[in-house]
């Protein structure tokens, strides 16, 4: 079986919570009340950049050349197209320049660029790859399950992550992921696994922080 196969049997259950989510049931719905996604698209244009910087360091780590290539493009899209769609909502929600991230939002952003800096190449790979396998598979879910929906909002958001464009740069990072698992150490690979689980929790996190419009205790 493939990393990325056992990978994603081990965060099956969480994915599943992630779907059963208030915040990605009511956008599919096209219910969610507009100050928990304006929320949400706030601090995911934080996250963004933050993510492409975390893309820039692996790029810059890799060995092989189409290697470097393919993250710095992973990179431009995460600040061009992704940032892109934010823009979009923001010039109707009316999002302010200056973001201060949530905690969460903050914890898995600095978790990302601790692994793409300081981690083995390979397990820096498998942190962020949820980023991009689970949007697509949440993407996917609630494309499929909206059709009834007449106008929603976030049809914008939707068709992005259910997108072709997308899903071309899951299916690279995801190609990438098995072949450096499969030339990495049985102790490496176990690595991959911790890290793809803790950045998947850490997706589940973002959302959630989201819906309760999280805020600094103190
Ligand atoms: C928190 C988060 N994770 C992943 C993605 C998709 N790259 C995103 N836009 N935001």
């Amino acid at each position: 079986m493939k990393w990325s196969e056992q990978a994603w049997e081990r965060i099956t259950p969480l994915f599943n919570k992630i779907v059963e989510m208030p915040f990605n049931q009511e956008l599919l719905n096209g219910t969610l009340p507009v100050e928990k996604f304006k929320f949400y698209m706030a601090q995911d244009a934080y996250y963004l950049g933050e993510f492409g910087r975390a893309l820039s360091t692996i790029s810059g780590r890799m060995e092989k050349m189409e290697h470097i290539l393919d993250f710095s493009q992973f990179a431009a899209g995460a600040i061009v197209v992704e940032r892109a769609l934010h823009e979009s909502y923001f010039k109707t929600l009316g999002i302010p320049d200056s973001i201060n991230p949530s905690p969460s939002c903050l914890l898995y952003t600095n978790y990302l660029l601790k692994e793409a800096k300081y981690a083995d190449v390979a397990v820096a790979v498998a942190a962020v790859l949820p980023c991009f396998w689970i949007y697509k598979k949440v993407g996917d879910h609630i494309y499929q399950q909206q059709a009834e929906v007449k106008n929603n909002p976030y049809k914008n958001w939707i068709d992005t992550y259910a997108g072709e464009e997308f899903a071309e740069s899951v299916h690279k990072a995801l190609t990438i992921s098995d072949e450096l698992a499969s030339e990495a150490s049985a102790k490496t690979q176990e690595a991959m696994f911790h890290a793809f689980e803790m950045a998947s929790r850490l997706e589940w996190m973002f959302w959630d922080s989201a819906y309760r419009l999280e805020e600094w205790p103190v």
